[in-house]
């Protein structure tokens, strides 16, 4: 018998609605929160379907919709609604995003569609299973998971274990039907990638991008369309980086959204270093915290520097989203009371 499912692989409670702000899935800026609620709170499920679907890579690698769907919903199931900012909308948003840069015409053709596949796969569960603490508060609290993990990436490794962990129950196994090395190949993308997403990395990634910056002005030709494997593997660990800090260049009522739930949970993790007599971490602390000011530090220490370089990198694909996030940058600063 032949199952058919909803459009975008979820029911929703308004489908025309739905239809008009997923015509936007390959933009800057989609509204994931409105995606969320005309989708009882399924965006990642939502998004990433939808993307795999216009992508053609259900067929080209012969996945079954429903496992598809199986793994998606299990998925979305472990991200922890009651955490504010690392839940599955923030899940969604970043796999939008990479879904918009991938597509870069300075990227054009350099991937591969099992490289395309692992970056949206790890995208949809890079965060899955977040209890919303910092690694910082789990290796100074001594916690299991620091022991499990020895200090290292802790909540990277925890995302990756959780979410291949999945795929061990048959319903929910979609590379069932990838050759062996098909599956090892994009095994290793996927754990490279979220791996990436420490913030311990970033310098790394500014500094590796600026490199690549300088030797693709060396060299004047269009280097990106012959980068060798670990280099493009490169490329992709900087894209989901980027992806993960892009709240600051999308449209401003969704970045305020995203900074009002970032720094809710922040304040809850100070609340818990309160509690328990530990120094409270930089931004955390509820009673003395300056939003707007450090949002401001975020941008000029933190995002821009990023972006800028990742948009040498590019050129021109993302002039607009650097002008979104000077004048998002502007709006915080002038907003400093
Ligand atoms: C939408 O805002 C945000 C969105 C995300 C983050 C994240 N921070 N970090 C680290 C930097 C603590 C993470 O590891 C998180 C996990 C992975 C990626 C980035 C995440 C911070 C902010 C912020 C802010 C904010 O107002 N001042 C914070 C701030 C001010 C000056 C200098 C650094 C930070
Ligand atoms: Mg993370
Ligand atoms: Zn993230």
């Amino acid at each position: 018998s032949i199952i058919m499912h909803p459009k975008y692989g979820v029911d929703s409670n308004d489908p025309e609605h739905l239809d008009e702000i997923m015509a936007d899935i390959d933009k800057w800026g989609i509204d994931i929160f409105e995606i969320g609620q005309l989708t009882n709170n399924r965006p990642m499920t939502t998004v990433t379907y939808t993307i795999l679907a216009k992508r053609d890579l259900l067929r080209a690698f012969n996945i079954c919709s429903t496992t598809m769907l199986n793994y998606l919903m299990t998925a979305e199931d472990h991200y922890r609604p009651e955490v504010p900012y690392h839940n599955g909308y923030h899940a969604a948003d970043v796999t939008q995003s990479c879904h918009v840069l991938l597509s870069l015409p300075a990227l054009e053709n350099l991937f591969t569609d099992l490289e395309i596949l692992a970056t949206i796969f790890a995208s949809c569960i890079h965060d899955i299973d977040h209890p919303g603490f910092t690694n910082n508060y789990f290796i100074t609290t001594g916690s299991d998971l620091a022991l499990m993990y020895n200090d290292e990436s802790v909540l990277e490794n925890h995302h990756l274990a959780v979410a291949f962990k999945l795929l061990q129950q048959t319903d929910c196994d979609f590379l069932a039907s990838l050759p062996t090395k098909s599956r090892q190949i994009l095994r290793r993308i996927v754990i490279s990638l979220v791996l990436a997403t420490d913030m311990n990395k970033h310098m790394d990634h500014v500094a590796h991008l600026k490199t690549m910056v300088e030797a693709r002005k060396l060299s004047g030709a269009d280097i990106l369309s012959q980068e060798n494997y670990s280099d493009r593997l490169l490329i992709l660990q900087h894209m989901i980086h980027c992806a993960d800090l892009s709240n600051p260049t999308k449209p401003l009522p969704l970045y305020k959204k995203w900074t009002d739930a970032i720094m809710e949970e922040f304040f809850r993790q100070g609340d818990a270093e309160r509690e328990r007599e530990l120094d409270i971490s930089p931004m955390c602390d509820r009673l003395t915290a300056t939003v707007e000011k450090s949002q401001v530090g975020f941008i000029d220490y933190i995002v821009h520097p990023l972006w800028d370089t990742w948009a040498e990198l590019v050129e021109p694909g993302c002039r607009e989203i650097i002008e979104s996030l000077e004048y998002n940058r502007d709006w915080y600063y002038n907003a400093v009371p």
